[in-house]
């Protein structure tokens, strides 16, 4: 059940509905925010799929994920979003914001992240793995079966063709926010994270939620 956000976490700001809330770790501090961006192509059928990228070098290497990256500077968050699906699967896309979310990490890098989420749910040009990403496309249950805390990847779904979102490699948060992108919902969030010893990111606390 959602419940209206009395206690925002830091970095958080606005009339807000909690969605998903967990871990008891206090709050980290961060001294400087860098901005990125993340774009999914969402296609509503039989079956609905998903477009995500396996990322084969850099950040987040060997993790899928939507197609993004920094920031550049002179750039507008919509254009380095667009700029970034071009580079890294080679398509165009009408591109619309829809999440807001920042990312903490003791140990790890030592700037948040703050990334700007798009979706398109129809694009132009052919999907081409390229040096950094390789695109596929993924399942995903109708709409009207999914809340916040749909376990997607377990989910009954029709499409048996494709695979269902591969929650094992992905970013511990995305199970959180995936739903909200799907069902086409605005959406912000925090999460802080640990990065122990042999280079795994720990979830320690998450607040994700959706305009009031
Ligand atoms: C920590 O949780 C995260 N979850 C998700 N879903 N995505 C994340 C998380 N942390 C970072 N990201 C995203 C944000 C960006 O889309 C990429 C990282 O961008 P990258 O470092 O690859 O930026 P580029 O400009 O493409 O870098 P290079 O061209 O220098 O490789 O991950």
């Amino acid at each position: 059940m959602a419940t209206r956000a009395s206690t925002l976490p830091p970095g958080i700001e606005g009339d807000f509905t909690e969605t998903s809330v967990g871990g008891n770790d206090s709050w980290l501090t961060y001294e400087t925010t860098r901005w990125y961006t993340n774009a999914f192509i969402i296609q509503e059928g039989s079956p609905n799929k998903l477009l995500l990228g396996y990322k084969k070098r850099g950040f987040g290497a060997h993790l899928y994920n939507g197609f993004g990256g920094k920031v550049e500077a002179g750039e507008s968050p919509a254009e380095a979003a667009a700029r970034e699906l071009k580079e890294e699967c080679g398509i165009d896309a009408p591109l619309q914001h829809c999440g807001s979310l920042l990312f903490v990490t003791r140990g790890g890098p030592e700037w948040a992240f703050q990334i700007e989420i798009y979706r398109a749910e129809e694009y132009s040009g052919t999907l081409t793995e390229t040096d950094e990403m390789r695109p596929e496309w993924f399942r995903y249950p109708n709409i009207a079966d999914v809340t916040p805390s749909t376990d997607l990847a377990v989910t009954k779904e029709n499409g048996e063709s494709l695979p269902p979102i591969p929650y094992d490699t992905m970013w511990p948060d995305d199970v959180h926010w995936m739903p909200l992108l799907l069902a086409g919902r605005h959406f912000v969030g925090r999460a802080d994270f640990e990065l122990d010893n042999e280079g795994k990111y720990k979830m320690l606390r998450w607040w994700f939620g959706v305009p009031a």
